[in-house]
């Protein structure tokens, strides 16, 4: 059989870990009677689109993006409606699309992903002529995405900063939402688009998001009180953020957001300015991706809300019988509305 060819792409400031050891089991573990392969460093913002359009131009098999979600969204402009597979290595700080896609964090395991080689073909979705894989939106995230641009720093912490200095001092917009069915108007916090069901880090704002639907999930965000965060911010982890009165859902192919000024919006995670409205919309089955046929048991812990709440927030996790957890989940939510209070 004959060899596939795989073209690393590494983000040397993705994420906050070094990649020197990702580097090192890439070449320990990789199955060298499938694949060869090089690895190329990017060496500025949208170096990733060029390496990858130029593997693409060499029929090269796979692209891996070792990185997060913005890595993954300039490879993969690159790969949409051409045979060059996207493999993905986490490693970036939020990893939305490789969480959705049930591809293990662990290098180990994401690597494992890419020598067993399934191809699965998923939608990508475009705003205002960008694409994105994961979600896109006009609102706080945006805000937050142009705030997390400018900081200078990468990593969760920088951005939980961002987001709890600036979450009370932001006022929600009117936007218009023109969908297939007609048009609504909301006062809202915001307005994610959803191709995959979170943002990243497990924060699931889309939860009933599906990669495979030929459909994107949008979740608007009407204005809240500070005692709605801590209900607010419980259900973006558990899955169940849709069913909070504060969010209205709807789920089509394409629409058109309407909003009263130009200004900022996102495409996963990074921030673009655009005009007054934006065509957002999904095109079906675009890109190739490998990824495990269902979720890797191995890698993966039980789901554990709390687990994933304090992994967000950077607080050390926990112990395991209910009450405590309950306890702590209290103390979570008081710190949350301490600070949020205080801003
Ligand atoms: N060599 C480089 N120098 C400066 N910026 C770079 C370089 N290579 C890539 N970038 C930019 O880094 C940005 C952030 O990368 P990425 O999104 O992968 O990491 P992250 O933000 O830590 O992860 P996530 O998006 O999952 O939260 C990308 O949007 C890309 O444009």
């Amino acid at each position: 059989m004959e060899k596939k060819r795989i073209t690393f792409i590494i983000n040397p400031i993705s994420g906050t870990n070094g990649k020197e050891i990702i580097l090192r089991l890439i070449n320990e573990l990789i199955d060298r009677s499938k694949y060869d392969y090089s690895i190329r460093k990017t060496e500025y913002a949208g170096h990733a689109t060029e390496i990858a359009r130029q593997a693409v131009k060499e029929h090269v098999d796979i692209v891996v993006a070792i990185g997060g979600d913005g890595t993954i969204n300039e490879i993969g402009r690159s790969l949409i409606h051409t045979d060059t597979a996207l493999g993905i290595i986490p490693c970036g700080s939020g990893n939305g699309l490789a969480r959705h896609l049930h591809i293990p964090m662990d290098p180990k395991g994401a690597i494992y992903t890419l020598n067993a080689g399934i191809i699965k073909n998923i939608d990508y979705g475009i705003i205002d002529g960008r694409p994105f894989f994961c979600t896109c939106g006009v609102g706080f995230d945006a805000f937050v995405s142009l705030k997390f641009a400018d900081s200078g720093k990468r990593g969760l912490l920088t951005y939980l900063e961002n987001t709890l200095h600036e979450s009370l001092r932001y006022r929600p917009e009117t936007y218009e939402i023109e969908n297939s069915t007609g048009t609504v108007r909301y006062k809202a916090f915001l307005i994610a688009c959803a191709n995959a069901s979170q943002y990243g880090n497990n924060a699931y704002i889309a939860p009933q998001a599906s990669l495979t639907d030929g459909m994107m999930d949008i979740t608007v965000l009407e204005p809240f009180t500070v005692l709605d965060v801590p209900s607010l911010s419980f259900q973006l982890f558990n899955k169940t953020i849709d069913q909070n009165s504060c969010i209205k859902t709807m789920r089509d192919d394409r629409i058109i957001i309407h909003r009263t000024k130009e200004g900022v919006f996102h495409f996963d995670g990074d921030p673009a300015m655009g005009g007054k409205d934006l065509k957002v919309e999904i095109v079906h089955q675009g890109l190739h991706v490998i990824a495990p046929m269902k979720p890797a048991r191995m890698y993966e812990q039980p789901f554990n809300i709390l687990q994933h709440f304090t992994d967000f927030i950077g607080r050390r996790p926990i112990s395991t019988t209910i009450s405590d957890r309950h306890k702590q989940l209290l103390m979570l939510n008081q710190n949350i509305l301490r600070r949020l209070s205080k801003k």
